[in-house]
């Protein structure tokens, strides 16, 4: 079944959870989709999992188009919702309009996510207008790194937590159709998913939220420049990786691969002209 806004409005109506990873290129998208995951990001986080940035501050609209349309070729019914990377929509709602546009038709995006509450409300009712579904983030914004001092845990004071649940309210007035919870108390995400009618994606945000999301290699244990709290290893591919590597190296060191099995053959008549 092709998953579109209106199975994220049932699924939050119903109290059915919505799944999310992120993923940037053709073969992950593909396997997630054969797994049935709900939604795919490509998130700017890419930035860090793919290109090795510190942050996610360098990232261009056309590296989030690049990786996005890659994404797109793998999947059929799995909603891709493309990141738009720092200042890609903070100058203003033109930008943003001309840029979403951009990851909607040349990155085939399904949907797009942008960070912020009440500040980039009117980017949000443009992009939404336009026929382009937004998602919202509220609560640790990575692009605000340095803004925040450090990737920390966002509204545990009053004034921060009121100011979170205001934010979250206005995107939802201002046409989002989801909104992710990044790093904030799991009882502030409880309430945030009580009084909206949209779904809340959590990511360090605890059980509360409509659905989850998480950094595929995070949950595959493959990226190891920093392991937040909230991750979760389902698997440890990393070192299953750095293991078949390890093999590869070890045989073709010892000349066992290839084996015959590997190898092309040739007529031993055109073989002996060649003397
Ligand atoms: N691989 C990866 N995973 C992510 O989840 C992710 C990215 N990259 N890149 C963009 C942002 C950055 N993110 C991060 C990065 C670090 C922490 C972190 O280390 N947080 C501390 C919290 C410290 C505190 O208590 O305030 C932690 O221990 O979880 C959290 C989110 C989330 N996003
Ligand atoms: C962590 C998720 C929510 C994100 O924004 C990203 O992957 O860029
Ligand atoms: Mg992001």
């Amino acid at each position: 079944m092709k998953n579109t806004v209106r199975t994220f409005q049932m699924a939050k109506e119903k109290g059915e959870k919505l799944t999310m990873l992120t993923a940037y290129d053709y073969s992950t998208a593909r396997l997630m989709e054969e797994a049935g995951i709900n939604a795919i990001l490509v998130g700017d986080s890419l930035g860090n999992t793919m290109l090795g940035y510190e942050d996610t501050i360098s990232v261009t609209v056309e590296d989030m188009i690049h990786h996005g349309a890659a994404v797109a070729r793998g999947t059929s019914d799995t909603m891709v919702v493309i990141d738009m990377p720092f200042m890609s929509y903070q100058t203003g709602t033109r930008d943003a309009l001309i840029n979403a546009g951009r990851l909607m038709k040349e990155g085939r995006a399904g949907a797009v996510k942008l960070e912020g509450g009440a500040s980039v409300c009117p980017q949000i009712k443009a992009i939404t207008e336009a026929g382009i579904p937004v998602m919202a983030h509220l609560g640790l914004t990575p692009q605000s790194v340095n803004a925040f001092g450090g990737n920390r845990v966002q509204g545990k004071t009053e004034e921060a937590a009121k100011k979170l649940i205001e934010d979250a309210l206005a995107v939802q007035e201002a046409g989002a159709f989801a909104v992710v919870l990044e790093c904030i108390p799991e009882k502030l995400a409880k309430i945030v998913t009580e009084k909206l009618d949209i779904p809340t994606i959590g990511i360090g945000a605890g059980a509360g939220c409509d659905g989850q999301i998480l950094v595929y290699q995070d949950m595959l244990g493959m990226f190891s420049d920093y392991v937040p709290k909230f991750v979760k290893k389902f698997a440890n591919v990393g070192d299953v990786m750095k293991q078949a590597f390890k093999d590869y190296i070890s045989e073709v060191s010892a000349g066992t691969y290839p084996a015959q099995e590997h190898t092309f053959k040739i007529d031993e008549d055109v073989l002996e002209k060649l003397y």
